[in-house]
């Protein structure tokens, strides 16, 4: 870890242009954030920019979300760590033969190794979209359920909503991390999110940290907006 502090904002930098989530980058400080490197910039700019982000101080989360067969996944997550990156996730639905030989590849980095993290139910998802998908549960009960096989399976924590914080510290205790999207300021736009809540009612419900994108990223002053948001959960 790079950070004096422990920032819980992680920034979704979803950027179609690196020179412009540089710039953007460039008025931050590795004490109020972390990065988070998702598909969309890593397909553009791969490695090189994540190593980038790393060498201005960031802790980088670096989210492609991995979901493949245990070998596989196990071989994508030591190049993350090789990378130098501090957090990489997989989906949880990839089972848990998967994330326990994804977690058991990193064993070879030691205190090193980046938090592995998995991937619950997105947060782009409701009831109706589950049930969709065959899946008969409210996003709560299978949120409960794959974070106890992620739990199970020797991961560090998961992504889920803010809204499943409360349950998930209960039944899965304080060490395991929460990492939740899905973050809306009060009178942000919720876009594609469905299971929202604002900064500070994800930190009291028990997230540890926060994933946000457009409420920062788009607003006229994101500099601004963050110390707000870092504010307003002190
Ligand atoms: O793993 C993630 O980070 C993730 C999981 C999830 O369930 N929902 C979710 O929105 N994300 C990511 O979190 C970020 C949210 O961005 P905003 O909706 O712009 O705040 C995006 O980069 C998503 O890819």
């Amino acid at each position: 870890m790079n950070q004096i502090n422990d920032p819980k904002v992680l920034i979704a930098l979803d950027y179609a242009s690196e020179e412009d989530a540089i710039s953007f980058v460039s008025q931050l400080s590795p004490n109020e954030c972390r990065l988070k490197v998702g598909k969309e910039m890593f397909t553009y700019f791969g490695p090189q920019f994540v190593k980038k982000l790393i060498d201005l101080g960031f802790d980088v989360f670096l989210d492609l979300k991995f979901h493949d067969i245990p070998n596989t996944v196990a071989k994508a997550v030591v190049a993350a760590a090789q990378m130098g990156v501090w957090m990489v996730n997989v989906h949880a639905s990839g089972g848990p033969q998967m994330m326990s030989k994804a977690k058991d590849a990193l064993e070879q980095f030691g205190d090193k190794a980046p938090l592995l993290i998995a991937v619950t139910v997105l947060t782009s998802m409701d009831e109706q979209e589950l049930s969709r998908l065959g899946v008969n549960k409210s996003p709560a009960e299978q949120v409960s359920y794959l974070a106890q096989l992620a739990k199970d399976s020797g991961l560090d924590g998961v992504v889920c909503s803010a809204q499943e914080a409360q349950n998930l510290k209960n039944q899965l205790g304080t060490d395991f991390k929460l990492v939740t999207p899905g973050i809306r300021p009060e009178g942000s736009d919720a876009g594609d999110q469905k299971r929202i809540m604002t900064p500070k009612e994800a930190i009291l419900c028990g997230s540890d940290y926060l994933v946000i994108g457009r409420p920062i990223t788009q607003s006229e002053n994101p500099v601004e907006t963050l110390a707000k948001i870092n504010e307003s959960i002190k």
